[in-house]
Formats: structure tokens, C-alpha cells, sequence
């Protein structure tokens, strides 16, 4: 099947993309391959031509920078006259440890994991829809770097190259995922989306050859106890007296937030861009009988704004009990549409809805340890499931839940008692939502009041997560473990495409 393809690799020089390197070669391809290492890429190339390939080359460079990440798919127009399959398997310098608050790290591990493989994505379209091409995108099981390496920890790791045969012949099918080593991947990821409790427990303590070993007689007993058992319950003087940081708090879900807080009598310090607004809800919380509140205003999107709320946190309460991350920046010019291939607006997107919930916790981090503080990360159903019109914006999502449900992991480790909430809501009747999407889907949102105090009270119980509205949000997740090709097929189904302006 594969003989004859044009077939670019990357991260090629090592580990499962030199694997795959030298099956793509005994199926007679031409093949590209990129890494950093020249010397290790010529060796590689050497054994591919040994090997039977139909062609094999190499270029070197960092996909740290954008520019080599289009250069190698200009080299592919060039020296193959056109591209059949993108392997996109790179992957840059993660440390194993318990994170640091190294948020440079973050942005650069984005740049290299993320963004280049955008970049060749789009820079490598056009060749692809011309030839009817594929794209591999090679993952990682864990969303979490912890729970990945506690597999490999404690259990023999799986051999490379039948790893990269069993990725070649899903792309070769063009499946839609693959899940290498069946049992010990897909399963824990279906249990996951059915108990996530209990997989989190699992992963710290006994490792995944225990887990399925229990794994069945287990699972009945579990959700039995996970429907039925008794909620702790939620009463208002809970959070009489917190001080809590509020962002994206000038409207919306976030505005609802402060008024609710403001009610059972808490200090607040809200955030957003916009001053005249922020100024009104400050007004109407003192008016709705708030311990305190006071605003600052500015952009998520500059890198050092998160620094000047914290401190001012610092300044004027000596502490913190909570903090509500909930803000997120315009997915840009085309905003609810077509991803336009615009790789800067990514990367600008992923700085304000990601990079600055990293930052604001890292900086936050030594006064909520001292209170045995929450923090509560306000995400989406698009950051469950892909989404489509909000390529970016999903992702954005994505990256909190993997960058997020890690770091509960370190605490509980590391006997942290700072608890961490991650709120995957559906569709909710903020103006701004409405005014995305109303045209193009049909179904009624959900209030933003209710769903504002569904996540102060979670954040309260210092609950894992919380779905809202609970059953749509709930079967969506379910559905993304147990059967996601139907699951695709009902959000193809809820939008009107043709009511979209193609920008
Ligand atoms: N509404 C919905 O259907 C859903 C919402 N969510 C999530 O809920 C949360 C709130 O959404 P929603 O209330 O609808 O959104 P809104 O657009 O109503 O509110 C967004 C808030 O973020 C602020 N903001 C925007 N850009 C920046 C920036 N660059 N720096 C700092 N603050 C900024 C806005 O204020 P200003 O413009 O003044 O800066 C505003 O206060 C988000 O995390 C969203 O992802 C999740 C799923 C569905
Ligand atoms: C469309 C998604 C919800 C799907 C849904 O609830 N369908 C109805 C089910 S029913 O038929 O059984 O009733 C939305 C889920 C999350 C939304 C997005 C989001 O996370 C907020 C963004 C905020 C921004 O203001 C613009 C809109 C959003 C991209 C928004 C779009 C709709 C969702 C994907």
C-alpha cells in the first residue's frame, strides 16, 4: 500500500520515527526525514537506501523555529514533486519531574509539540488534498507526562518498531485513531471517561499490570458507587470571607461568578481588559454585599499581567483562598469558522487561554499552599472533543486539561492540599457565545447564572471536575471514550454549515 508514497518523517533521527523510517523503506517509499542531529539523519537515510526505499533524504534543523518546519515541506514539493503522508512525530526536551513553574519551558515545549506540527500541517495541505494524503499525528496516551511515565516505570516498555509498523499500517487504513497496546492504552483511557477517580488512584499508586488485572470485577462495582453516593453538600458561608481572584470576570460566565461570590460575603479581586466594565461589576458586588472587591485591568495576552494580579493579591490580602481561572481570548480575525492556517494567531491564543492559567497558578501557588487553597480551571466540552469552527480554541482546552489534571497528580504526590477543579461546560447563553454561534447551531444554551454557581460550588466541594449541563456534557465525554466515531458524526450534526460565513 505504501509503496512509491512520498512520505515525510519527522523526528526521524531516533526512537519510533527511525522505526518507521526503515518500514516506509522496505515498502519501497520515498522519504523524508527531519531531525536536530545531521550526523544521526545520515546514517538513518544510509540504512533506509540499504533497506529498499525508493528514494530517502534527509534535513536537519529545530522545529523550535517555524521557518525550518515550512522549509522541510518546501523540500518535499521540491525533491518529490508532492507529499502522500505527513508523519509528525517529533518531539522536543521534557524533563520527568515534578513541574517547576518553568512557564519559559511550557511556551517552548508548545512551540515544538504543538505549533510546528500546525505549521506543517498547514504549510503541507495543499500537496496533501492534491494526492487524497493522510496525516499521522503521533500521541501520547497520557495527557498527562506523569501518568506516561509511570507506565513506562513500572512496566517493560513496548518495542519500537512494532510500535511504528502498527502506526504505519493505521495510516496505510486510514484509521481515524490508533491505540497501540490495546489493553494498556484504550482501556485506561475508557475508564477514564467512566471513573476518572479511581484511574487517577490507580496511576499513583499500584501502576497500569495491577489495573487490569482488577480492572473488571472493579468497573461494576465503581460506577455503581460513583452514581449513587451521597454528594457532600454545598452551603453559602463556605466561602464567607475567602479572597478570591476572579479573571475574565467584566462579563459572562465570570461576571455571574463575582455576583454569586459577592453574596456570600468574599473578598474579590476581578480581572479583564476592559475598566469601564469592571468598574460596574465591582460596584454591583459591593451593592450585593461582598466583603471587598476591587479590579485591575489588562491583557492575559501580555506575558507579565498575570504577575501584577497576583501581587496585587499579595498586597492588599497577604494570601488567597481561590482562584477562578475562567478568561479567554478572541479566536481571531475568522473567529467560530474554518481554521485559516494562521499559525500566529495559535500560538496567540494559546498565550491567553493557556501559557497565563500556567502562569497565574505557578505565581499563586505559594499563597494557596499556605491557605490549603482551590483552584478552579474553567474549560469546555471543546476541550473533550474536538470541536469544529474552534480548531484553536480546542486546543487552547486541551492543553488545560492535560497541562492541569497532571499537576493534580504532583499534589496529591507531593502532599499538596491545594485542590484543582476542571469545569468542562457546554454551550452557555453568554452574549458572546450566543452571538459566535446562534447562527449556526440549534440548541438551547444553558444559563449562565446557574452554570456560575455550579462552578463556585464545585470549586468549594474541591471536586475533580464538573460537567455543565451535567447529562450533555457527561454523555459527550462517555461517548468521546466508547464510541467516537458516532460521537463525530452527532457534532457534525448539530451545526448549520451553511449558515457560516467562510471569511
Ligand atoms: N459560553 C459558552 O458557551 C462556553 C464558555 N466556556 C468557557 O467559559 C469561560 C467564560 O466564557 P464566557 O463567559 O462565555 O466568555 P465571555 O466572552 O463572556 O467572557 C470572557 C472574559 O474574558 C475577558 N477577556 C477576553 N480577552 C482577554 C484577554 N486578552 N485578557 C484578559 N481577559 C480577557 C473578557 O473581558 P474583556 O473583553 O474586558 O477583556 C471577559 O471578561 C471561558 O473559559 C470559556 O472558554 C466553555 C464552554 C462554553
Ligand atoms: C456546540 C457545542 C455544544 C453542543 C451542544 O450542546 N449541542 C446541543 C446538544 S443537544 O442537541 O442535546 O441540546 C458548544 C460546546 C462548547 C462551545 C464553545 C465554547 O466552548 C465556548 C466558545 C466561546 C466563544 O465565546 C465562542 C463560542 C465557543 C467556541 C463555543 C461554541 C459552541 C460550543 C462548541
Amino acid at each position: 500500500m505504501l509503496k512509491g508514497k512520498r512520505v515525510i518523517v519527522t523526528g526521524a533521527s531516533t526512537g519510533i520515527g527511525e522505526q518507521i523510517a526503515y518500514h516506509l523503506a522496505r515498502m519501497g517509499s520515498h522519504i523524508l526525514i527531519t531531525a536536530r542531529t545531521e550526523a544521526k539523519l545520515q546514517k538513518v537515510v544510509e540504512r533506509c537506501l540499504e533497506l529498499g526505499a525508493a528514494s530517502a533524504r534527509y534535513v536537519s534543523g529545530t522545529m523550535e523555529d517555524m521557518a525550518f518546519a515550512q522549509h522541510v515541506v518546501r523540500e518535499a514539493h521540491t525533491s518529490l514533486g508532492g507529499l502522500d503522508m505527513l508523519i509528525l512525530n517529533h518531539v522536543g526536551a521534557s524533563y520527568f519531574g515534578f513541574f517547576d513553574g518553568d512557564v519559559e519551558h511550557v511556551r517552548k515545549l508548545l512551540e515544538i509539540n504543538f505549533l510546528s506540527y500546525v505549521a506543517m500541517t498547514t504549510s503541507a495541505l495543499p500537496m496533501l488534498k492534491e494526492s487524497e494524503g493522510s496525516i499521522v499525528v503521533v500521541s501520547s496516551m497520557a495527557e498527562s507526562a506523569v501518568r506516561a511515565a509511570a507506565e513506562v516505570l513500572r512496566e517493560r516498555p513496548a518495542p519500537r518498531d512494532e510500535c511504528a509498523l502498527e502506526i504505519l499500517k493505521g495510516a496505510a487504513l486510514r484509521r481515524r485513531e490508533l491505540y497501540y497496546r490495546y489493553s494498556s492504552t484504550r482501556l485506561p483511557l475508557l475508564l477514564r471517561d467512566c471513573a476518572a477517580d479511581l484511574l487517577d488512584y490507580l496511576v499513583r499508586s499500584r501502576g497500569m499490570g495491577l489495573f487490569l488485572k482488577i480492572f473488571i470485577p472493579l468497573l461494576g462495582g465503581l460506577l455503581a458507587f460513583y452514581f449513587y453516593s451521597a454528594p457532600q453538600s454545598f452551603n453559602e458561608g463556605m466561602l464567607r470571607g475567602k479572597r478570591v481572584i476572579v479573571t475574565g470576570a467584566s462579563s459572562g460566565i465570570g461576571e455571574q461568578m463575582a455576583y454569586h461570590l459577592a453574596r456570600m460575603e468574599t473578598h474579590l479581586l476581578l480581572t479583564a481588559r476592559t475598566e469601564a466594565k469592571l468598574q460596574k461589576v465591582v460596584e454591583r458586588c459591593l451593592e450585593l454585599g461582598a466583603a471587598s472587591a476591587h479590579y485591575i485591568s489588562g491583557s492575559m495576552e501580555n506575558p507579565s499581567f498575570p504577575e501584577v494580579v497576583v501581587k496585587e493579591a499579595e498586597t492588599s490580602w497577604g494570601g488567597l483562598d481561590m482562584l477562578i481561572l475562567n478568561h479567554i481570548g478572541y479566536s481571531g480575525s475568522s473567529g467560530f469558522n474554518f481554521f485559516d492556517g494562521n499559525v500566529g494567531q495559535v500560538r496567540k491564543l494559546m498565550e491567553t487561554n493557556f501559557i497565563s492559567y500556567v502562569a497565574m497558578t505557578t505565581l499563586a501557588l505559594p499563597m494557596l499552599k499556605e491557605s490549603d487553597g482551590s483552584i478552579v480551571v474553567v474549560s469546555s466540552m471543546a476541550g473533550k472533543a474536538g470541536s469544529p469552527f474552534a480548531a484553536s480554541y480546542s486546543a487552547t482546552k486541551f492543553a488545560l486539561d492535560g497541562f492541569f489534571s497532571s499537576l493534580r497528580h504532583e499534589f496529591v504526590m507531593d502532599k499538596v492540599n491545594v485542590s484543582i477543579t476542571l469545569c468542562i461546560l457546554g454551550y452557555i447563553n453568554t452574549e458572546s457565545a450566543v452571538r459566535a454561534v446562534s447562527h449556526v447551531i440549534q440548541g438551547t444554551p444553558a444559563p449562565k447564572e446557574e452554570c456560575a454557581l455550579e462552578i463556585i460550588k464545585a470549586g468549594a466541594l474541591r471536586q475533580r471536575e464538573l460537567h455543565y449541563p451535567p447529562w450533555v456534557v457527561s454523555a459527550v465525554v462517555l461517548l468521546r471514550g466508547i464510541a467516537p466515531e458516532f460521537l463525530d458524526s452527532i457534532t457534525r450534526s448539530w451545526y448549520n454549515v451553511e449558515n457560516l460565513r467562510r471569511s
